[in-house]
């Protein structure tokens, strides 16, 4: 859901409010920053003192007093501001870094309670930029660009009100350049325009973003342009990422090239102002000797102009991007999340069993229903098994048991309880959930089992591994059950991670059991471990089965043939068989391909 950005004090204001008690540290951290800004300018009036004492002695330099003095006091207002200054980004630090992990956790908190259809419309690349990415940008920009932009508003209003105290005349030709210099920044970031420049970072942002996006499908993609020898242009989508970004980069920078020249020439100029002005002045000046130390005032403050300027240019920047972090982390939060029910409508299921009622679904977006109409029982300890053709509804029936979806009409119950008045934690623990490519994270096979029951002993996930048969596998590898699986560690293979899903589902002992195509990446090896597996799995559960392998669900006690959405046969195996419907259609198919050889001339059906 799109979501507009907040104005630049709305964003700030939002980013401390994630960072919760730590905000006061936040405000500290600014206000020593501002104090730090005074700071700033105090040794420079020192130097001046210096300077000062030295033109009214000149050539006797030796007869001029209070320079230690001047110079200790110098000394001591860039000690105290540099302490100063540390404070202050000790307190941004601390709640720059509560406000990044606050973001981080609120939004993956978030993630865990939206529907899963979420993530088929947002990438896993696109989510970790922005719960990741928008995070350390707001954390680099509380941390420093926040006091950074505090100090360099202060310095200016304590430099302009020391420098017109001096000569007016002077300091208004010093205020020449940077008037320039800060018109032109305002003009680069946008500020002449209504929306404060936030639309040209947000689509920046968002060519940014859809570059991300298809760089990770082009990754994935690798094997397929490897095979079919296609070149990144091949690849239209990631090609026109590219070039969509680079336009947009090209333009902003091409946008910005005349004032970011006017405004370095600006900044950098201000002798050749100062210097034209102070020859002008000096001829009309009664006591040179009084000029001269006062123009060596303007000259040696002219030299912080360039950082100060520089420092408040990255921190508006750094503001945008902040605006735009918290518009996309808001953009996240905005997303619905799946209903929990209150206290009073939550019910208990009292067993296993599992209802459709009448169950009517469309993907959002979805051209056609994905079910239609569907009723199944499901009894307590019964299994069940869904079949059908390619696209029949299989794996949306299954995947509304856990909620992974609501129902558009009817209802879906577990125990007699509707699984919306079911709180879904209580929900989670009925169901465990094996999908035909189950995931392992990068984690020791022993924490990936662990995964479905975080309490569970060393000794309770040695006997859910054993239970799943991965004795083999653990003996394979010197570290047993501590062995790390994915980049730094080992590779399974799909039979044995499979097997390792199933050790997992094991643990979590579910009343409930719902196997997607769960021996889908067996070889005939790991199909008769992975069967076994699934018999321990099974005993005494209430099981939901979908499979393609047709041998694996003949001893179910009910088949249901969905097609197109609809329940169009259901029975024991026998009896579709003897219907001659649709199922024993699918079983004669079934029966053929498994004897399908290929042979040198060609593949032929046996
Ligand atoms: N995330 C989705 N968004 C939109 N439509 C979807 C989505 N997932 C599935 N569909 C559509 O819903 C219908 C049912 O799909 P489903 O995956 O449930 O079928 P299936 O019987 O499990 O198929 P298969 O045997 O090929 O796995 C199909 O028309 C499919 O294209």
């Amino acid at each position: 859901m799109p979501v507009a950005p907040p104005d630049p004090k709305e964003a700030v204001g939002r980013l401390l409010g994630f960072a919760g008690p730590r905000k006061k540290l936040a405000v500290l951290g600014c206000v020593l920053a501002g104090v730090n800004g005074v700071f700033v300018v105090m040794p420079l009036v020192c130097v001046w003192f210096v300077l000062r004492d030295l033109v009214a002695v000149a050539p006797n330099w030796s007869a001029a007093e209070g320079l230690a003095f001047w110079g200790w006091l110098a000394f001591a207002f860039s000690a105290t501001g540099l302490l100063v200054y540390f404070a202050a980004l000790m307190c941004t630090h601390l709640a720059a870094f509560r406000t990044a992990a606050n973001m981080r956790k609120q939004a993956l908190g978030h993630l865990g309670r939206v529907p899963l259809g979420y993530f088929d419309s947002h990438a896993s690349g696109h989510l970790r930029r922005v719960v990741d990415g928008c995070a350390g940008q707001t954390e680099d920009m509380l941390a420093h660009k926040l006091p950074d932009f505090v100090g360099s508003l202060v310095t200016p209003v304590a430099f302009v009100a020391v420098m017109f105290a001096f000569d007016w005349i002077m300091g208004l030709v010093c205020l020449v350049p940077i008037a320039i210099s800060a018109l032109m920044m305002w003009w680069m970031m946008g500020r002449r325009t209504k929306n404060d420049g936030m639309p040209f970072m947000m689509l920046y942002q968002d060519a940014l973003n859809r570059m991300n996006k298809a760089a990770v499908e082009y990754v994935r993609g690798i094997p397929v342009v490897k095979v079919f020898q296609q070149t990144v242009h091949s690849f239209r989508a990631f090609s026109e990422a590219i070039m969509s970004y680079r336009d947009m980069a090209y333009q902003y920078s091409k946008s910005c090239q005349r004032p970011q020249v006017v405004q370095l020439v600006a900044i950098n100029g201000t002798f050749a102002v100062l210097v034209p002005a102070g020859i002008l002045l000096a001829h009309a000046a009664g006591d040179f000797a009084a000029f001269l130390t006062d123009f060596l005032f303007y000259a040696v403050f002219s030299a912080i102009t360039t950082t100060m300027m520089t420092k408040m240019m990255y921190a508006s920047e750094a503001v945008m991007m902040a605006q735009d972090s918290v518009r996309r982390i808001d953009e996240i939060l905005a997303t619905r999340p799946l209903a929990e029910p209150s206290a009073v409508q939550a019910g208990h299921p009292r067993d296993g069993s599992i209802s459709f009622e009448h169950v009517g679904f469309a993907y959002p977006g979805a051209s056609g229903d994905a079910l239609v109409d569907m009723s199944l029982e499901v009894p307590a300890g019964s299994t069940v098994a869904l079949v059908g053709p390619s696209g029949g509804g299989k794996t949306t029936a299954a995947s509304l048991v856990p909620r992974f979806w609501d129902v558009d009409s009817g209802s879906v119950s577990v125990g007699g309880v509707d699984v919306r008045d079911i709180p879904a934690s209580e929900l989670m623990a009925q169901v465990a959930f094996v999908f035909q490519n189950d995931r392992l994270f990068k984690a020791s096979l022993l924490e990936n089992i662990r995964a479905a029951r975080p309490g569970a002993t060393r000794a309770q996930v040695e006997a859910a591994a054993h239970a799943a048969q991965c004795d083999d596998i653990m003996a394979k590898f010197p570290d047993g059950l501590d062995t790390q699986v994915g980049a730094k560690g080992v590779y399974l293979s799909g039979g044995e991670c499979q097997r390792i899903a199933l050790a997992r589902a094991i643990l979590k002992d579910a009343p409930i059991v719902v196997l997607d195509e769960a021996t889908a990446f067996a070889d005939p090896e790991n199909e008769a471990l992975i069967q076994r597996a699934l018999a321990r799995l099974c005993e005494g559960k209430t099981v939901l089965m979908i499979a393609h392998r047709l041998s694996t669900v003949t001893g179910a006690d009910v088949i249901c043939v969905l097609d197109g959405g609809r329940v169009v046969e259901r029975g024991r195996h026998d009896e579709l068989v003897a219907a001659g419907g649709l199922y024993a259609k699918m079983w004669n198919d079934y029966r053929t391909s498994v004897t399908w050889r290929i042979e040198r001339s060609g593949t032929h059906a046996a």
